[in-house]
Parts: C-alpha cells; sequence; structure tokens
C-alpha cells in the first residue's frame, strides 16, 4: 500500500502541532529533518565516491535544513559547501551559521560557478511554503540544479514544484526531475509526478500524532532515520 501523502495545510498544521501541543522547538525538528537529509545523501551517493556537496538553502526552514545537513556530512567525511543568498531573520538562522563558520564549510556567492565544481547537489531551497513564481536570486539556481549532469537530492519537495499538483506549467523549473526526493514525515502530493529515487525520513513521529494527521510511519530499519520507499511510496 502507497504511504498517504500529507498537504501543505496538514504539514504545517502538524508542525504547529508539534510545537505547542507536543513542545519540541524548532531546533529539535530541523535537527532531525537535517539528520535525514544527510542520511538520505550517504545512500544516494557515498562521500568515498561525492565527496563534494554543494547544498542550495532557501530562505525558510527548507534552506535550514540544508544547514543542518552540511553540519552533519562534514562529519560523515564530506566536503560539503553551502549557496544561501538570503539567510532567514530568526535566531536559528544565525546559530546554524555560526556552527557551519566554526567548521570552515565555505559560503559561495555564485551558485552557477560552484556547480560545476562539485560531486552531488542538495536542493534545500524551498519546501511545503512554496507558491506563486520562483523569485530572485532563485530562478538561475532552479535552471543549474535542473541543467546539472550529476545527481540532485531534493529536500521535501523539488524546489519550484508546487506542492499539491506538482511540476510547474511555465518558470525555470519546467522539465526539473531531480535524481532523489526525501520527503520528511511523510510524502506530499506532488510525489505522484516525481520520477527518482525516493527517501522518506524523520523518524520521531508517536503513534498518536501519526493517527491524528493520518500519518502512515514507514518502517525504517535498525539506526536508519530514512527509508527507501518506490515512487508510489510503497515499501521496497
Ligand atoms: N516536521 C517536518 O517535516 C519539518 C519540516 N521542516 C522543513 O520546513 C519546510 C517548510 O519550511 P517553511 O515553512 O519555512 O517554508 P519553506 O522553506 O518551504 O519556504 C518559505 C520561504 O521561501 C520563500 N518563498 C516562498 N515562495 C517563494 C517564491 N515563489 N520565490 C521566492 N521565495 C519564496 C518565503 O518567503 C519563505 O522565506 C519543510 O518543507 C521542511 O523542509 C523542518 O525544518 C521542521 C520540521
Ligand atoms: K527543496
Amino acid at each position: 500500500m502507497a504511504l498517504r501523502t500529507l498537504s501543505a495545510k496538514t504539514a504545517a498544521a502538524l508542525d504547529e502541532h508539534l510545537m505547542s501541543t507536543g513542545q519540541y522547538t524548532i531546533d529539535q525538528l530541523m535537527e532531525l529533518a537535517g539528520l535525514s537529509v544527510s542520511q538520505a545523501l550517504y545512500r544516494l551517493s557515498p562521500p568515498t565516491t561525492h565527496r563534494r556537496v554543494l547544498i542550495a538553502c532557501g530562505p525558510g526552514n527548507n534552506g535550514g535544513d540544508g544547514l543542518v545537513a552540511a553540519r552533519h556530512l562534514v562529519h560523515l567525511g564530506y566536503a560539503p559547501s553551502i549557496y544561501w543568498p538570503k539567510a532567514g531573520k530568526a535566531e536559528i538562522y544565525a546559530r546554524l551559521g555560526a556552527q557551519l563558520k566554526d567548521l570552515r564549510v565555505p559560503r559561495v556567492e555564485d551558485f552557477s560557478s560552484a556547480i560545476r565544481e562539485t560531486d552531488v547537489v542538495v536542493d534545500a531551497v524551498f519546501g511545503f511554503s512554496f507558491s506563486g513564481e520562483v523569485r530572485e536570486p532563485f530562478p538561475a539556481v532552479i535552471k543549474a540544479m535542473k541543467e546539472a549532469k550529476l545527481p540532485v537530492l531534493a529536500v521535501d519537495a523539488p524546489s519550484s514544484w508546487d506542492i499539491e499538483s506538482g511540476p510547474p506549467e511555465d518558470g525555470p523549473g519546467v522539465g526539473y526531475m531531480p535524481t532523489a526526493l526525501i520527503s520528511l514525515t511523510a510524502p506530499k502530493p506532488l510525489v505522484k509526478h516525481f520520477k527518482g529515487r525516493h527517501f522518506v525520513g524523520g523518524r520521531f513521529l508517536g503513534k498518536d500524532v501519526a493517527d491524528k494527521f493520518e500519518i502512515d510511519v514507514p518502517p525504517y530499519k535498525g539506526l536508519d532515520q530514512v527509508v527507501e520507499v518506490d515512487v508510489k511510496g510503497e515499501k521496497l
């Protein structure tokens, strides 16, 4: 049976529930998300063959997941760099930025040049709060990821895709199909249009919360924070 999907509205409601009733902080949620991203990347492109990782980070929490992943990737033996042109104002971003600076993770200015000098890309530009047309400076970033002849791992959504209806009909994202997708907590409806390897991550939901939000918790194994499912969300 395919895993049930979570609309953008319900995904936002789940986050709110976790941070109010559930007593989680955003730091905890982002840490779990970013840790899952690092594990999915390890499955997709291990550091023995893909040491250089370029992480495109957007201004919101999807970008924050990319920053947390960058920190974990250092410890997994990768050489990550980040492209993060619009840091969010919330305090968490300053903390994550400082942690990466301490680890000497480079922050690149020109994404289109940097992508020529990496082995794999993480798309952490937009997640479930994306809407409308892609605004500057991100159109060139989406285009570069689309044209890259490298593995690209998208975090929660291929950036520029509509969370419900999937691939855009115009703009830089037309024809953008990343190599792999990691859905956080649960796949979003766009997954029906995705063709590539599909991971689900975020191994922390209790049964009551999963039931309340009609989420299928996939069969995580051993120490894993991620599980690979087929494109329809069925267990492999
Ligand atoms: N439980 C979970 O699954 C968790 C998910 N998190 C991540 O948080 C993401 C959602 O984060 P947010 O709600 O902060 O939002 P996003 O990171 O999806 O995007 C919002 C940001 O993008 C900008 N933006 C939106 N549309 C744009 C456009 N057309 N052009 C340019 N900029 C645009 C907004 O101004 C805002 O700064 C999820 O997709 C996931 O990656 C975690 O970090 C927290 C826990
Ligand atoms: K993304």
